[in-house]
C-alpha cells in the first residue's frame, strides 16, 4: 500500500462537517446551527453554535418560538456565527471564510462584514424569504462578501464517541 487514500474528506466536507458537528452542541429544540471560521490557507480559527450567553442558564431562559417576546428565545440567543466570531481571540479575521449550516441573518451579516470575513459557505437557506435574510444579502452584496451554497456530496460521516 504505497498510494494515498482517495476517499479522504474534501476541504469543504471537512469544514462544513465541523460546522454541523458544532451545531450538535446546541440546546435549541428547533434549529441547531453551527459555524466554523477558516483562514485563507485552510486553518480552522474558530467555531460556534447557537445558545444563550454565558451565565444565562438553559434551564431559566426560554426556548419558545412564540408568545410574548420576553418569553421567547429570540431576545436572548446568540447566533452560531456571532459566537464563532466572538470565540476567536487570536486577532484578525480579515480575509477568513465562514462555513455555516444556516444562512446568516442581518445582525450576523453586520458582524461578518465588520470582522473582515470575505466568504460565506452556507448549507440551508430556509429563511431566505424573511426580511432578515433579504437585508443580510443586501449588506453582504454591498460589502463585497461572497456567499455560495455548499454542495452536499451525500457522504455519511459516522463517528463513534
Ligand atoms: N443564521 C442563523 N444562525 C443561528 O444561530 N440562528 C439561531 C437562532 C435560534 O436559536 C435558531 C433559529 O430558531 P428558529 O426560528 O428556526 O426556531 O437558530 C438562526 C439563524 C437564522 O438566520
Ligand atoms: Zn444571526
Amino acid at each position: 500500500m504505497n498510494h494515498k487514500r482517495t476517499d479522504y474528506l474534501s476541504w469543504d466536507e471537512y469544514f462544513m462537517g465541523v460546522a454541523m458537528m458544532s451545531g450538535m452542541r446546541s440546546k435549541d429544540p428547533n434549529s441547531q446551527v453551527g459555524a466554523c471560521i477558516v483562514s485563507e490557507d485552510n486553518k480552522i480559527l474558530s467555531m460556534g453554535y447557537n445558545g444563550f450567553p454565558k451565565g444565562c442558564s438553559d434551564d431559566e431562559f426560554p426556548w419558545a418560538r412564540e408568545g410574548d417576546s420576553l418569553h421567547t428565545k429570540y431576545f436572548y440567543v446568540t447566533h452560531s456565527e456571532l459566537n464563532a466570531i466572538l470565540n476567536y481571540r487570536g486577532g484578525s479575521l480579515e480575509g477568513a471564510k465562514l462555513y455555516v449550516s444556516l444562512f446568516p441573518c442581518n445582525e450576523c451579516a453586520k458582524a461578518i462584514i465588520q470582522a473582515g470575513i470575505k466568504t460565506i459557505v452556507y448549507d440551508c437557506d430556509k429563511y431566505a424569504h424573511t426580511p432578515a435574510v433579504i437585508a443580510s444579502k443586501r449588506m453582504l452584496d454591498a460589502a463585497g462578501v461572497r456567499y455560495y451554497k455548499y454542495n452536499r456530496t451525500g457522504r455519511k460521516i459516522t463517528i463513534e464517541v
